[in-house]
C-alpha cells in the first residue's frame, strides 16, 4: 500500500527570495520534498506568555487598515513599503509594542497555514486519480510551463525547472487546484459570533452572542451558483477562452472568505501547492490502490480525509 501524509516541519530555507519553512512530504514511504512558508523568523523576539486580548476576543482586531502613530501610514502600507525585507521583519516595524502581538501573527499563520495545504493535496490527488485524464492535462501543462529539454534522470534534475516563471505559466494546474478547493475547502464552516445586535443585509436580525456561520463546502456545491455541473471536477470552469486562469469573485467562491477577514496566505497557499504539485505531477503518475472505495471527510474544523489515501505511484520517466 502506498500512502500520502500530511506534511512535516523539518527545517527552513529561501525560494524566491521568500524565507521558508521546509516540510517532509512522503509518497510511496520516499521524501519528496519541500516547502512551506515563512522560515526564518526570529522566534527569540516574541516573548510574551498570557492570552492576548485578541486572543481572548476582548477587542476587535486592530492590523489591517488601521493608522499608525506616525505619520498617518497605515499598518499596512508598511506591511508592503519594505519589500525586500522578510516577512517577520515587516510586522516587527509596526508600531505595536506588544510582543504578545508578534506571538499571535505567528501562531495565526503557523496554524492557519499547515493542514489547508496538506489534506487540499491530498484531495486533488484523490480528484486526479478519479479524473485521468485532467491529470494529464496537468502533466502536460507543467511539463511545457517547465520547458524541459533534457532527459530527466531523477525529482532533483525536474525541480531545478521549477522556477518563478514556470509557476506562473501554469494556468490549468492553478485552475485544477482551485477546482478542488471549490468541492473540498480547506475550512468548510466558518462560524462567527456576534459582538452586537445587527441586522444582516437581508433584513435578518441577530443579537449579540449569536453564532453565524457561512459554509464554503456547501456553497461550492450549490447548482444555483455554479450551474448544473456544480457536482462535477471541472478545471475548464476557471479557465477564459485563452486557457489563462480567471478568479471568480470571493463572495461566490468564499473558500477563502471575502472581505477583511479573507486568507492572507492565499497567494502563498497556491505557491506552495504549485510547488509541490508541478514536482509531484511532473514525476509521477498517480492511481488510487482501491478505485471503488469513496473517501469519506473528518467532521473537524479542516476537511480532511478520514482515514488514509492509498495510492500506487508511478514513474513518469526513467
Ligand atoms: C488552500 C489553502 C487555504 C485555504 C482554503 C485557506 C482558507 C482560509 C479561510 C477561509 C480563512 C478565514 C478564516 C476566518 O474566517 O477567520 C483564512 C484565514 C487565514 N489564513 Fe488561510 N487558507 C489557506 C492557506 C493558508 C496558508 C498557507 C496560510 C499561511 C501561510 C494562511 C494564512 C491565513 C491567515 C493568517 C488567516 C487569518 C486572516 C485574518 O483573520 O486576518 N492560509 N484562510
Amino acid at each position: 500500500m502506498k500512502r500520502i501524509w500530511a506534511p512535516q516541519l523539518t527545517g527552513t530555507t529561501m525560494v524566491f527570495g521568500v524565507p521558508v519553512s521546509i516540510t517532509k512530504w512522503m509518497v510511496a514511504g520516499r521524501r519528496c520534498g519541500i516547502v512551506v512558508v515563512f522560515g526564518g523568523w526570529r522566534m527569540n523576539e516574541v516573548n510574551g506568555s498570557s492570552e492576548s486580548e485578541e486572543m481572548s476576543g476582548a477587542t476587535p482586531r486592530k492590523v489591517k487598515g488601521s493608522v499608525d502613530e506616525v505619520g498617518g501610514r497605515t499598518n499596512e502600507a508598511r506591511l508592503t513599503e519594505s519589500r525586500n525585507e522578510d516577512i517577520l521583519s515587516r510586522f516587527l516595524q509596526l508600531k505595536y509594542k506588544d510582543p504578545k502581538y508578534l506571538r499571535d501573527i505567528i501562531l495565526n499563520y503557523v496554524l492557519a497555514g499547515k493542514d489547508p495545504i496538506g489534506l487540499t493535496m491530498s484531495w486533488f490527488i484523490y480528484l486526479l486519480c478519479k479524473h485521468p485524464q485532467v491529470q494529464e492535462k496537468v502533466a502536460k501543462d507543467i511539463k511545457e510551463a517547465t520547458e524541459v529539454k533534457e532527459e530527466i534522470k531523477n525529482i532533483v534534475d525536474f525541480a531545478a525547472y521549477v522556477s518563478e516563471g514556470a509557476l506562473k505559466k501554469m494556468q490549468y494546474l492553478h485552475a485544477a487546484l482551485t477546482e478542488t478547493i471549490r468541492l473540498y475547502p480547506a475550512l468548510p464552516l466558518d462560524p462567527k459570533i456576534c459582538f452586537s445586535d445587527d441586522v444582516l443585509p437581508d433584513g435578518y436580525h441577530v443579537k449579540k452572542g449569536d453564532v453565524v456561520a457561512y459554509l464554503p463546502y456547501a456553497m461550492g456545491r450549490m447548482e444555483f451558483i455554479w450551474g448544473d455541473d456544480a457536482h462535477e471536477y471541472k478545471p475548464k470552469r476557471w479557465l477564459d477562452e485563452n486557457g489563462n486562469f480567471h478568479p471568480e469573485n470571493p463572495f461566490k467562491f468564499t473558500a477563502f472568505q471575502a472581505g477583511p477577514r479573507t486568507c492572507l496566505g492565499r497567494d502563498f497557499a497556491y505557491m506552495q501547492m504549485k510547488i509541490f504539485s508541478s514536482i509531484l505531477l511532473g514525476c509521477f503518475v498517480f492511481k488510487l490502490s482501491d478505485v471503488n472505495r469513496i473517501p469519506r471527510y473528518k467532521t473537524s474544523i479542516n476537511l480532511h480525509i478520514d482515514g488514509p489515501l492509498d495510492i500506487r505511484v508511478f514513474k513518469r520517466f526513467g
